[in-house]
């Protein structure tokens, strides 16, 4: 399934409901009008978001006439595309680049780490893996076999280490390498466990001081969360001010209002979006085909 598919078979149930309030009557009249509200609140983006769009659409509608509900589905697509706001750089691409991925257990950090290693060594960066999920033994043979899919060299140490020192060793070794990007895999933590918050805020504190890159901190948040996903992120930004945020499982069934709650509530851009569990299935982001992949425009 190419990206597109796996992105639209993943927002199926948000733009199935969309697609039924556009196609119900098709007159865009008061009924309308309520029933758009209710759907984009349902879809996760947050009651204040789904109002002040379904308000500019309103406003859009009067201003312009339009009295059939198909004339507003491109703008749809449109209001919310604007809600993303854009990268001022790609960590992924910018070199030299070390990037840090934090995120609640099972996120996909470490198989985001994996697949953005591969995609940078197909590219020819000399890369890096830096394991500092020293929690839990399992977690660093998973990265490691990520390294070996991707061929690229996985700095860890053992079980119980400190996960700030870690992350000392691989700057460390990335700069004796002269890496190019340089990626870094935290232990999972709950963003409402305030000691192990403030554990990554010291990771996060060590490697930016002691890196002669940029450091980029980035989220992973799994799509199908729903909610409490902009909790999730609210506690991380807070916590270690986040640069931007990678959305995973898109392919699953998730219903992909989230993505725009937080990266348009907490203004951080979204690097990348995963579309499945194989090396390949990451992807950039792009807002227009997000949305319209969302409430179904052009399909
Ligand atoms: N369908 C789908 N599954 C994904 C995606 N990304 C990750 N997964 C799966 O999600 C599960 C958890 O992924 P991990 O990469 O282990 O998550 P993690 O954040 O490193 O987890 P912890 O080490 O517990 O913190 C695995 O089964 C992955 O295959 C995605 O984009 N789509």
């Amino acid at each position: 399934m190419g990206f597109l598919d796996s992105l639209k078979h993943g927002l199926e149930r948000s733009r199935e409901a969309i697609s039924e309030v556009f196609y119900m009557g098709g007159e865009v009249d008061e009924s309308f009008w309520e029933d758009l509200e209710d759907t984009l609140v349902m879809g996760d983006m947050g009651a204040e978001l789904a109002l002040s769009v379904s308000d500019d659409l309103r406003e859009l509608a009067a201003k312009k006439g339009l009295t059939r509900a198909s004339q507003l589905r491109g703008a749809l697509a449109d209001r919310l595309a604007a809600e993303f706001p854009t990268p001022e750089r790609d960590p992924f691409d910018d070199t030299p680049s070390c990037v840090l991925f934090v995120g609640i257990n099972g996120a996909g950090k470490t198989t985001t780490c994996g697949k953005l290693a591969g995609r940078a060594m197909g590219e020819g960066k000399r890369v890096l893996l830096g394991g500092a999920d020293t929690f839990r033994a399992a977690a660093i043979e998973q990265l490691e076999v990520w390294g070996e899919r991707a061929g690229v060299d996985v700095i860890t140490r053992e079980r119980g280490c400190d996960p700030a020192s870690v992350c000392y060793d691989v700057i460390e070794e990335a700069e004796r390498r002269d890496s190019d990007l340089v990626l870094i895999d935290t232990a999972g933590r709950l963003h409402t466990s305030a000691d192990l918050m403030q554990e990554l805020a010291k990771v996060v504190n060590v490697t930016r001081k002691r890196a002669g890159m940029p450091v980029s901190v980035v989220l992973v948040i799994d799509a199908t969360t729903g909610q409490n996903g902009l909790n999730q992120a609210k506690e991380f930004n807070d916590a270690l001010d986040l640069d931007g945020l990678i959305i995973t499982k898109l392919d699953g069934t998730a219903k992909g209002g989230i993505a725009l709650a937080v990266s348009s509530q907490l203004g951080l851009p979204i690097y990348r979006i995963g579309v499945g569990e194989s090396i390949d299935d990451l992807q950039s982001f792009d807002a227009h085909d997000f949305c319209a992949a969302l409430v179904g425009e052009g399909m």
